[in-house]
């Protein structure tokens, strides 16, 4: 299945989603929203609960045609079949897409860094991260990249540029305006009351620019 690299990518947290029943309804309601990618983020060590909450993430996704990007943990994309987000400590893009394929989405962690984000791409990354773009609240000691990288990025970088950390409805158009192709949101996203309603506001900011 071909993936969109463009718009919103939503990102799960087991803090604000803490049953499968929570995280699927959250999921469903980003997917229907317009979420183009959604990661799993979960962060225990509990195997059984990661492969029970993927699979069932897996075959959310499959029903809506869209991508799922487990985050860090290699064994368990392989296992699911779908694509991996990896930060610089998570093992080398070029070692997951030997094991993934040509078709995987994979993602990497680049921070505030080009150099990493050309050595991802050499390794065959499909697209490359860049944050914390403002204070987050998942992640308060993130280091932080500044909005102009996404410009310098545009001229060196070849592949779409993902956006993350502290994104909401009143700060991402100026970071989609510098470059950024996709926006990354965990917090602004899964605290709504209205998770459809919150996902189409930021898909819309993809169509409509300001
Ligand atoms: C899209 C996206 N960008 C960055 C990250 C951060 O990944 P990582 O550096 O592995 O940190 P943790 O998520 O593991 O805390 C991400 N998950 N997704
Ligand atoms: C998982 C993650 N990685 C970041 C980075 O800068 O690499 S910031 C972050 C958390 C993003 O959550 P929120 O949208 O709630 O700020």
């Amino acid at each position: 299945m071909s993936a969109s690299l463009k718009g919103l990518y939503a990102i799960t947290d087991a803090t604000l989603l803490p049953t499968q029943e929570q995280l699927l309804f959250a999921c469903e309601q980003a997917l229907l929203g317009g979420a183009q990618l959604l990661q799993y983020r979960e962060k225990s060590q509990n195997k059984r609960k990661r492969l029970a909450e993927g699979r069932a993430l897996a075959n959310l996704c499959a029903a809506y045609q869209r991508t799922l990007i487990i985050n860090d943990d290699l064994e368990l994309a392989a296992e699911l079949g779908v694509g991996l987000h990896l930060g610089q400590k998570d093992g080398s893009v070029e070692q997951a897409r030997r094991l993934l394929g040509d078709q995987a989405i994979i993602g990497a962690t680049c921070h505030q860094d080009l150099a990493l984000a050309k050595r991802a791409a050499e390794e065959g990354a499909s697209y490359v991260a860049f944050g914390a773009c403002f204070p987050s609240q998942t992640k308060p000691l993130a280091s932080r990249a500044p909005i102009e990288l996404f410009q310098n990025a545009a001229e060196q970088i070849h592949l779409p540029k993902v956006a993350i950390g502290g994104l909401n409805l009143d700060n991402s158009a100026q970071v989609i305006a510098a470059g950024a192709e996709m926006i990354a949101v965990v917090h602004a996203l899964f605290s709504s009351t209205d998770i459809r309603q919150q996902a189409q506001a930021f898909s819309a900011l993809f169509s409509n620019p300001v």
